[in-house]
């Protein structure tokens, strides 16, 4: 169907059945600098005018559908680099749709479709990168863009190896150049003080508040810029979801940060800023202090004041 629209060639137009993408899913791109073997300082902001919040993604006339169902309709909007974005609305509103396909997760599900503009920001004097164009390589893209998912999926491996494993694939590390790679990502997710004496023991041993922070120390171990994150604390008790936000709140000096929530007072404790979706649109976005204050939509404020959903 869309995917024979001539008329609208300025539009990216992406069939994942198509794409040559492969089923990796774990982000994986270097952390290291070249020089020194040092995990990046990524709060540098190369481009003019940083300081005030840029946008690192711009999305724009954002259409996407399974099959013939179409899931989102015309949507615009900008994420902001170095803060949490926090996507909220009811069920079914296409959030962890439109979270999937900025890393292009919706690549391996069958009669997932895109069209539209959704574009990355790259560094100074390089022009920004088409995140849709069925022709990128979606395993570089999801080294910037890492995901990490509801429920802790940590592999059936050690500690050490799990956050090892991206880093194996892609870096050419010594072995104390990982040992430091493993400390300093385990250390950035607030989980190495918990685990440092047990390294080498079954990762599934962890409780899920730590295999959770485990899965963000393996995200972030191959240096991505961009870290989404659906629903991740829904698996959690209360004090390992306070623990996961307070760690969510730390990254963002490091890192942009997507998070899927239904919880409204997660997303206004620890979002800059804060989309509402319903029924696959857009219905506003702004900053998280005035969507849950002085919303301009009746139906953002019927939602953030709990009225439905
Ligand atoms: N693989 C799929 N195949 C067909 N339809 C799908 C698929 N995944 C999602 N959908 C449909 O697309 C719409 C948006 O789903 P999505 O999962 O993005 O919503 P959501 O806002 O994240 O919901 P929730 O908060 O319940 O996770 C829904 O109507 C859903 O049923």
């Amino acid at each position: 169907m869309m995917t024979n629209d001539s008329k609208q060639s300025d539009d990216t137009i992406l069939d994942s059945g198509r794409s040559a993408s492969t089923s990796e899913g774990s982000s994986v791109s270097p952390v290291l600098s070249d020089a020194g073997k040092q995990p990046k300082d990524q709060t540098a902001d190369s481009r003019p005018g940083s300081g005030a919040a840029q946008t690192l993604i711009e999305i724009r006339d954002f259409n996407s559908w399974y099959g013939d169902f179409q899931a989102i309709h015309s949507l615009s909007l900008e994420i902001p680099r170095h803060q949490v974005t926090a996507f909220i609305g009811p069920s079914g509103c296409g959030k962890s749709t439109l979270l999937k396909w900025i890393n292009r997760m919706n690549d391996i599900v069958p009669g997932a479709t895109a069209k539209g503009h959704m574009q990355i920001r790259q560094d100074e004097g390089r022009a920004d990168l088409n995140i849709l164009d069925p022709s990128l390589d979606v395993v570089s893209l999801r080294r910037r863009i890492g995901i990490v998912f509801q429920k802790p999926n940590p592999f059936p491996k050690s500690i050490y190896d799990n956050v090892a494993f991206g880093p194996r694939l892609h870096m050419r590390l010594t072995k104390s150049e990982m040992d430091e790679l493993v400390q300093w990502s385990l250390q950035k997710a607030a989980v190495w003080e918990e685990v440092k004496d047990r390294l080498h023991a079954p990762a599934l041993g962890l409780s899920g508040g730590q295999q959770q922070r485990l899965c963000i120390a393996r995200a972030i171990a191959v240096g991505p810029e961009v870290l989404l994150m659906d629903e991740p604390c829904s698996a959690l008790d209360p004090a390992s979801t306070l623990a996961i936000e307070d760690l969510i709140f730390e990254l963002r000096s490091q890192y942009t940060i997507v998070i899927v929530t239904h919880n409204m007072q997660q997303a206004s404790r620890c979002s800059d800023k804060t989309a509402f979706f319903f029924e696959g649109r857009l219905i506003e976005s702004g900053d998280t202090e005035k969507i849950f204050t002085k919303p301009e939509n009746k139906q953002t404020d019927d939602y953030v004041r709990g009225k439905f959903g």
